[in-house]
């Protein structure tokens, strides 16, 4: 029991950033499990550190990770400080590395020159490639309840973290509140049931298109919605939902659209109809005057619901840490394949001689 090699919680270095990867809760379970597992002091993480310390857990300075034994596990969620240069650990995180993303290449160097290893949480999947632990519902809900509120005209900046109590009560259906349809696109994944339910917690029946229903897309349809949530995961090019010219169109209804998805910049952008994503300052973004078409695209939405984001996320991360942390990492294993794709991405994406990326 006593040799499962020990997990280890960093902190977050965004400042907004609440979130965590394993709750108090899931870390009690590992304890008990004979998972050591050691958190670092994170001030702004939604979970107090006591109450990790009272699930059995060690606790750490800041960034202390750094001077871990070498056969420790850390876990994060999002990005690592600048230093060291050389990263020698095992990293359970959103590496962000594989799509030639802003950093992407010097965070791979880091592990090639120490000899670590990213595993990805986006590449975390079961035998048919489904993702084991994500945060796409809340993401979903978020983004759908801050797209009626604006709608509403009562959504205030810069928006914050928040709880699903007060952000219900904040959507519930004043008596002049404007009437719209709302239209969700993937409704059937993750971010879309998210949406979906926070639609309906507004008093808002949703009008739900995936797969099915955008095989022939019903354009005018969709410009006579009030509200689009555009939630669908795009893994290759095609023919988009919108473009700039479809906005002209004299029924357009439309007025507000929360893109969840954020695909902006890339090949796969179903709507490639503006060039930035928003902030938690400025949420919203007016795209169109005449008629008013305002636009939300926040690509941190599970961070404005730090606990259920959390608490979802690493109930369905715990299986597969307590896996990891008892040797089932082989090849055909979600982690087997976490790997491959880390080792696959060495090779093909850094010239490790000019330190370049294999896109550029
Ligand atoms: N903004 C954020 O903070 C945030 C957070 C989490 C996820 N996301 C992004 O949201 C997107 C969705 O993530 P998810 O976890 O819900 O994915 P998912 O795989 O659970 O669901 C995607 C859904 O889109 C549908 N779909 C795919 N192509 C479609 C099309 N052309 N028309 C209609 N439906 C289509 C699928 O059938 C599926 O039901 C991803 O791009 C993800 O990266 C954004």
């Amino acid at each position: 029991m006593t040799d499962a090699p020990q997990l280890w919680m960093r902190r977050e270095t965004r400042p907004h950033e609440r979130r965590a990867p394993i709750t108090p809760k899931d870390a009690r379970r590992l304890v008990a499990a004979g998972v050591p597992v050691t958190v670092e002091d994170c001030p702004q993480r939604v979970f107090p550190l006591s109450a990790y310390l009272a699930a059995g857990c060690r606790s750490a300075a800041p960034d202390a990770w750094t001077g871990a034994p070498r056969g420790t596990v850390v876990v994060g969620l999002k990005e690592l400080p600048d230093e060291p240069a050389e990263l020698v650990h095992r990293h359970v995180m959103f590496g962000h590395a594989y799509k030639g993303q802003p950093g992407a290449a010097r965070l791979l160097e880091r592990f090639a020159r120490g000899g670590g290893e990213l595993l990805d949480l986006e590449e975390l999947t079961d035998d048919l490639g489904r993702r084991l632990a994500a945060f796409g519902y809340w993401a979903g809900y978020a983004g759908a309840a801050l797209a009626v509120l604006h709608a509403r005209g009562r959504l205030t900046s810069p928006v914050a973290p928040t709880t699903r109590a007060a952000l219900d009560a904040s959507l519930e259906r004043a008596p002049d509140d404007p009437e719209f349809r709302a239209l969700v696109l993937g409704a059937l994944g993750r971010c879309g049931r998210g949406a979906c339910d926070a639609l309906t917690a507004a008093g808002v029946d949703p009008v739900r298109w995936d797969l099915a229903e955008t095989r022939r897309l019903d354009r005018p349809a969709l410009l006579a919605h009030g509200l689009l949530v555009n939630a669908v995961l795009s893994t290759a090019p095609a023919t988009p939902f919108l473009t700039p010219r479809d906005l002209d169109a004299p029924h357009r209804r439309l007025a507000t659209i929360c893109d969840v998805t954020c695909d902006v910049g890339s090949e796969c952008d179903m709507l490639p109809i503006y060039d930035a994503v928003t902030s938690w300052e400025r949420p919203v973004r007016r795209l169109l005057d005449a008629p008013p078409l305002d636009l939300i695209a926040l690509d941190n939405l599970p961070s404005l619901l730090p606990d259920e984001a959390s608490v979802d996320f690493s109930a369905a991360l715990l299986p597969q840490l307590l896996a990891l942390a008892h040797g089932h990492d082989g090849p055909a294993s979600p982690w087997g394949r976490c790997a491959a794709r880390f080792h696959t991405a060495l090779l093909t994406d850094i010239d490790r001689t000019s330190g370049r990326t294999g896109r550029d």
